[in-house]
């Protein structure tokens, strides 16, 4: 195993080509709906090898990495959802941290003002971001009063939703048709295309949405596809042993999560996966929050994709765009690290413990994302009547 590919920074393709005849198993057998598909998942078997030295993956940095992947939290019910809670004793570290990372709600007025002079274009990442964590990730809903924030938002300015799920869940989950969605950690984003039809790559492709309308899709890692769903099917095969482990299919990535899996496991757990991508050096590892993500070793990430984006929806090279771009977790850092490098937006970190990041503002959880969201609709009502383009209280969500 490569110890680079523990890092998370993107590494470029090698020229190797997949070899399909090792592939062996039709993609259509694990249709990209299967995200979310648990160890009891009937898969053709496999042979199942005992996992390698543990020392592997304590030696490579994987396991510090997993401990460390997730604020420690008290669960609480909250509208029947679980909401995090920070210990007592990190409090004092937070409040110096934000001196750092200032709140995006107190500086409400510096964003405002810049925003006012550009267009703004605002990207959220799903979870931990528009929903809070939660032990199952079946059961990540956002709420709807967030919803309601979403689609205001999206009333008023361009607004991309940038997962790490595949973009059918992360679909699914929102509910809301005007927004733009990147799924599979960017890898595959739906994207309105004034000059597609001119583009020669074989990574864009025309499509048709639910509703029938013709659509554009960029997915820059479509033959890592049938390698996936082969790696997905050794995964849910060698963790269905380890109670609480749970393995899901994003089309152009997997995740193994172990946030419900006993600490004392989580060496093992490890071990399979490291010993299954021994086999895929086409493929590489990132964490999440207690989460593993094996994905393909492409040049493409979340702020590859922001960019994407940015230039499909007409913006690239502009001065005058202010892009925004709220998200939680360390592939969101792909994103800041873009807005940071260009200086030409703001990453917003929610994060309710501190947390080295590149991004330049905080939020502590997903109630302050609502927050934000609400006071940009706020902002934007107050400039449209301004300018004696009244909206009309039915052009709104409310309760
Ligand atoms: O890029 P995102 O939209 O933030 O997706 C990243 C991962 O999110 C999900 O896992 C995380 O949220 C779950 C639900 O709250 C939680 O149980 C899990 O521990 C977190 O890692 C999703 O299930 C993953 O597949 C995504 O990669």
């Amino acid at each position: 195993m490569d110890m680079k590919s523990t890092k998370g920074s993107p590494i470029l393709a090698d020229s190797v080509p997949i070899n399909k005849s090792r592939l062996g198993i039709h993609s259509s057998l694990l249709p990209c709906s299967q995200s979310g598909t648990s160890f009891t998942t009937a898969v053709p078997s496999i042979p199942r090898k005992k996992p390698g030295k543990l020392d592997d993956v304590c030696s490579n940095g994987w396991l510090d990495a997993m401990k460390s992947s997730s604020p420690p939290r008290k669960k609480v019910l909250k509208d029947f959802n679980f909401v995090e809670l920070v210990p007592d004793d990190a409090e004092a570290a937070y409040e110096s941290w934000k001196i750092r990372y200032p709140s995006a709600l107190n500086c409400f007025q510096t964003i405002s003002s810049r925003a006012r002079k550009r267009k703004l274009v605002v990207f959220l990442d799903y979870d931990g971001t528009l929903s809070p964590i939660v032990d199952d990730p079946d059961r990540a809903f956002m709420s709807n009063d967030m919803r309601r924030a979403v689609r205001n938002v999206a009333k008023h300015f361009p607004t991309a939703i940038i997962s790490g799920r595949s973009r059918d869940k992360v679909y699914e989950l929102v509910g809301l048709t005007e927004l733009y969605y990147a799924g599979s950690h960017g890898m595959d984003i739906i994207f309105p295309a004034k000059d597609m039809v001119s583009r020669n790559d074989l990574n864009y492709v025309k499509s048709t949405n639910k509703e029938g309308k013709e659509v554009n899709l960029f997915q820059p890692a479509r033959e890592f596809l049938p390698m996936i769903d082969e790696v997905f099917m050794k995964l849910v095969e060698t963790s269905k042993d380890i109670p609480g482990a749970k393995v899901e299919n994003h089309k152009f990535c997997a995740s193994v999560h172990y946030r419900n899996v006993d600490p004392d496991s989580w060496p093992v757990i490890a071990q399979y996966v490291h010993d299954i991508l021994k086999d895929y050096p086409r493929l590489r590892l990132t964490h999440g929050r207690k989460v593993l993500e094996i994905r393909p070793v492409i040049n493409w990430d979340k702020g590859k994709a922001v960019e994407f984006l940015l230039e499909s929806l007409g913006f690239s090279n502009c001065d005058d765009v202010l892009p925004i771009y709220i998200g939680d977790d360390r592939t969101d850092e792909d994103a800041f690290k873009v807005l940071k490098k260009k200086n030409y937006g703001y990453g917003i970190l929610v994060s309710a413990v501190t947390k080295e990041s590149n991004a330049f503002f905080s939020l502590k959880d997903t109630s302050e994302v609502q927050d934000f969201l609400e006071s940009l609709v706020k902002m934007a009502q107050v400039d449209a009547r301004k300018h004696g383009r009244s909206p009309k209280p039915s052009d709104y969500d409310t309760d």
